[in-house]
């Protein structure tokens, strides 16, 4: 069963259950470049009870680093190491999980939060923002589509600069390149997300740009983002933390709230994104919260009281 949260007591009990809170940030924190009402407030209040604070985004746009530039832009305390993200979590997992070799290349789909990240782990990329690959070629001239036999794995994120040469670049060291001797070319998503929150609508998501690769390639890539447990092990790991006081916000049920229940700890969903009431009221939905509010911001209420 569903709770749902519309009083200060229902939430303050909520509150002093957790010690712990995981954020989704689109749809969750922010829509776009808008702050949804009310939860700068909200998340200064958490701060000032003591709660342990993390974002957790599939929005691997941006690396932590410019993340953190929104966050202050936004007037939102946030420090680096609090920010989970999909494009960093990739690149760490390339690194630390897949053991990237250093003579090795990784193809990017994606924006400068990849390539950012990468860098920052100290792995070699091309494609991704580079001009070559952000143009459109002519029809049927293939000879700018060159193989590349240094590329060892093919990471794919959000590309709002997608076209067909990434596409068939991409294809090709998935078909023709090895990572190592006898071992097939990586092929890694930062997540699949079909849709996102934006500008007051909801616009395409990474998975939808990685979709194409995925077709024409006929295979399915490791993905690293919500909902598979990676990002969340690493919290819980790395800071110890008591899974029964921890909760994950979010706005999606196949991302945040299977990326809860997968990884064992309570979730909240909130309404101000993608997912509604009726999603999870189905037969055989994708994931169920444990509780429910309309919006992040809702817990206003208490710091209003305090
Ligand atoms: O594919 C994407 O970029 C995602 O849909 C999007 O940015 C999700 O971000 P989150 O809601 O996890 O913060
Ligand atoms: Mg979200």
């Amino acid at each position: 069963m569903v709770h749902e949260l519309t009083t200060s007591a229902q939430f303050q009990n909520l509150l002093d259950s957790k010690d712990n809170l995981l954020f989704d940030c689109d749809g969750v924190v922010w829509e776009g470049d808008s702050l949804i009402p009310n939860v700068d407030k909200v998340l200064k209040h958490f701060r000032a009870l003591g709660k342990r604070i993390w974002f957790v985004t599939n929005n691997a746009t941006k690396s932590r680093a410019s993340n953190k530039a929104k966050f202050d832009k936004m007037g939102i305390q946030c420090e680096v190491d609090e920010i989970f993200s999909s494009a960093y979590a990739s690149a760490a997992y390339l690194k630390n999980v897949l053991n990237f070799p250093a003579d090795k290349k990784v193809y990017v789909i994606g924006e400068k939060g990849v390539e950012e990240e990468l860098e920052s782990v100290g792995i070699k990329y091309s494609g991704g923002t580079a001009p070559e690959d952000n143009v459109f070629i002519d029809l049927m001239d293939f000879s700018s589509i060159t193989a590349d036999p240094e590329v060892g794995a093919v990471l794919c994120g959000l590309d709002m600069h997608i076209n067909y040469k990434k596409i068939a670049r991409g294809f090709r060291y998935l078909r023709e390149n090895q990572v190592r001797p006898g071992e097939p070319c990586l092929f890694v998503a930062t997540n699949l997300d079909s849709t996102f929150p934006t500008h007051g609508s909801v616009y395409p998501g990474g998975g939808a740009t990685t979709a194409a690769l995925m077709y024409c390639a006929g295979k399915e890539p490791i993905t690293v983002g919500k909902p598979e447990k990676a990002m969340l092990d690493s919290i819980v790991e790395t800071y110890n933390l008591d899974k029964s006081r921890t909760l994950m916000i979010g706005d999606r049920l196949n991302t945040d709230i299977l990326f809860g229940v997968n990884g064992g700890i309570d979730t909240l969903l909130v309404l101000t994104g993608i997912n509604q009431k009726a999603d999870y009221e189905v037969e055989n939905p994708v994931a169920v919260p444990t509780y429910v509010v309309n919006s992040l911001g809702d817990f206003a209420v208490l710091a209003d009281k305090a």
